[in-house]
């Protein structure tokens, strides 16, 4: 798969963990940045990288911050994201299986890269599940996008 990864000066250490564990995978990287502690606005990075999922130039995207919060509030805004904010490994493979969420948040001051390495490598490993409720109640979740859109 292609991974579009984006990171900001909170969580851009975990970020350059988790990149070479995902091409050691098999994966592809396209890395959004950023790569250094100079302070920058989160939502910068989550859009490039929502933005890829979208429109299909990467398969997922992760995002990183301190907390993965702020990322997976930006994230959500973006008609056709599913982001989920994981910090254990149950919720990685639930949010896969219940929510087909395209795009993983964590926040680099809540978990450390141990915990953090083995949530990637679940959430890219599970499907979603092919219980008629989950589709149901995912197709609920796009039905609001068209509800609440803002219109021109
Ligand atoms: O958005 C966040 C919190 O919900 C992220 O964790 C940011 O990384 C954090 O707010 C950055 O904080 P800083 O004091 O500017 O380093």
């Amino acid at each position: 798969m292609k991974i579009a990864m984006g990171a900001d000066h909170g969580g851009y250490r975990l970020k350059d963990v988790i990149k070479p564990f995902i091409e050691q995978l098999g994966h592809e990287v396209i890395d959004y940045g950023c790569d250094c502690s100079d302070s920058v606005d989160y939502p910068d990075y989550a859009i490039p990288v929502c933005d890829d999922v979208v429109s299909g130039k990467a398969d997922r995207g992760i995002l990183i911050c301190g907390t993965g919060i702020g990322m997976t509030i930006a994230a959500n805004k973006v008609p056709g994201i599913r982001c989920a904010l994981v910090h254990d490994l149950f919720s990685a493979k639930a949010t896969r299986e219940h929510n087909d969420s395209n795009v993983l948040a964590m926040g680099e001051r809540v978990i450390g890269p141990g915990v953090a390495l083995e949530i990637v490598k679940i959430w890219l490993e599970t499907e979603f599940s092919n219980g008629e409720r989950h589709k149901n109640r995912v197709g609920k979740v796009k039905a609001l996008e068209d509800k609440y859109a803002l219109h021109p």
